[in-house]
């Protein structure tokens, strides 16, 4: 997962000072040095990180901490709350024109995932927000990108605009903008051209597209691995071009994180989106607030939530959310929920999003390689009814039975009641830090 590090060492820190029932100036000078450490370790800009320690310091010996009746955590909803501003506050939502359609120009160096991203983010605008996109193949310089483009459009079943790398990019933009109107689409995704770094010719290009086709957004893309040279870019590309908003790709990866904490900082432009896998449907809009729950081990319950109800039929959703909430969760829904939380992303991330997870010894078992998926479902279908109700009536004598009858091993059988049984066991922790509150789904500190 990414920002493993950073979540650690955040979470570690925060430990010692959650339960204090009194902060001295000393504990703050403590803890902000620790938290200075994880960060420029998780390669964030010096001077954002430095900063950030400031206005958290001020706060957390301000009177609103050292007056409060749980000083430790409310030294911690500060952490939380300047992490968030630091990554934009708000969630940047995406424009819509009132003049459609709403044109997005796709600008970033070759290889940052451009256009796969331009694929990803058609592919969600239909999906998620009904709209009808069309793909516009600029990138006339890199052989294969358009030819990239168009199988990825096949692949959506959404429409690609090319003509070949003859016709120069603004032509390209112009004839798409004419096409787009006449088959009222109401989104048009520019996938301009990548290059190695940045130079003037790019800019003068990226420029002229930009002149013919008033953009609404100008989306940067950037690779999340590259740390530091992310922040860079986006602070060229801003102060050439002017970004509405950048797009960080590979946060699948093991990232450290410093580029999602710097770049809303060092160049005022916010995160919009985020790349987290290859899939085309592996992109989600970027919420600060729920990035920096994350990255405290307090769990994004509402991204949990939001992919079952975009992947999961709605009753689903709510039947599965329910069973969650009452930890009632048995191998037979198990099963059942199996395929459709498949669709939602790799299990591994899904748990990375329960609060606390983290901190959860278990979690490291409860990786699900996608691979023993098939035989897990042959295991929990070689069940009876009342084991898969009730796990714990699981002897020698059945478990053997059960390792025959699908194929697999005794040690399989029970890797899988242990892994089942963490997970309930996490459910329960999530249950408990929910209880209480009746408006939606609330965790301590926020
Ligand atoms: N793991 C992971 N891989 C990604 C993500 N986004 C893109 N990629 C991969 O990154 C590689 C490069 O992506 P492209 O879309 O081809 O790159 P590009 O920026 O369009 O390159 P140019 O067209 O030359 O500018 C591809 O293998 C993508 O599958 C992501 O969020 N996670």
């Amino acid at each position: 997962m990414a920002f493993e590090g950073l979540a650690d060492r955040l979470q570690n820190t925060m430990a010692k000072i959650r339960g204090k029932g009194k902060v001295s100036e000393a504990d703050v000078k403590e803890m902000m040095r620790e938290v200075r450490l994880a960060l420029l370790e998780a390669d964030v800009n010096f001077k954002v990180v430095k900063d950030f320690i400031k206005r958290v310091s001020e706060r957390a010996v301000g009177q609103e901490v050292m007056k409060s009746l749980t000083p430790g955590q409310q030294v911690i909803k500060v952490v939380k709350e300047e992490l968030t501003d630091l990554m934009g506050g708000e969630q940047s939502k995406i424009a819509v024109s009132n003049k459609p359609p709403t044109v997005i120009m796709m600008v970033g160096l070759q290889g940052a995932g451009k256009t796969t991203t331009s694929g990803k983010l058609a592919n969600l605008l239909r999906k998620k927000y009904n709209r009808k996109p069309l793909l516009v193949a600029a990138d006339i310089y890199r052989p294969a990108a358009i030819k990239q483009l168009e199988t990825l459009g096949k692949q959506l079943d959404m429409p690609v605009f090319a003509l070949g790398d003859q016709v120069s990019p603004v032509e390209i933009a112009t004839k798409a903008l004419e096409f787009a109107k006449a088959e009222h689409h109401d989104y048009v995704l520019i996938d301009t051209a990548g290059r190695l770094h940045i130079d003037e010719t790019l800019m003068d290009e990226l420029e002229k597209v930009k002149e013919i086709s008033k953009p609404d957004e100008i989306f940067l893309v950037v690779d999340a691995m590259t740390g530091q040279d992310a922040v860079n870019v986006a602070k060229s590309f801003n102060e050439q071009l002017g970004l509405t908003g950048v797009v960080l790709t590979k946060l699948d990866g093991d990232t450290r994180g410093g580029a999602a904490l710097s770049i809303r900082s060092v160049t005022q432009t916010p995160i919009k989106f985020v790349g987290l896998g290859e899939k085309l449907d592996a992109l989600e809009a970027f919420h600060p607030e729920r990035m920096a729950s994350r990255i405290l081990g307090m769990g994004d319950v509402l991204t949990l939530i939001e992919k079952a109800q975009t992947n999961v039929d709605a009753e689903k959703a709510k039947e599965l959310e329910q069973k969650m909430r009452t930890a009632s969760f048995t191998f037979d829904d198990f099963l059942e929920q199996l395929g459709q939380v498949r669709n939602m992303g790799p299990l591994e991330d899904l748990l990375g999003m329960l609060p606390g997870a983290n901190k959860m010894k278990g979690l490291k078992n409860v990786q699900v390689d996608e691979k023993q998926i098939s035989h897990v479902e042959a295991i929990i279908k070689s069940m009876t009814k009342a084991e898969k109700q009730n796990p714990e009536i699981m002897n020698a004598s059945r478990k053997k039975r059960i390792a025959k009858g699908s194929g697999t091993s005794v040690q399989e059988v029970n890797r899988l009641l242990k892994q089942f049984e963490d997970m309930k066991k996490m459910m329960k922790q999530m249950t408990s830090m929910t209880k209480g509150k009746k408006k939606g789904i609330k965790f301590p500190f926020m």
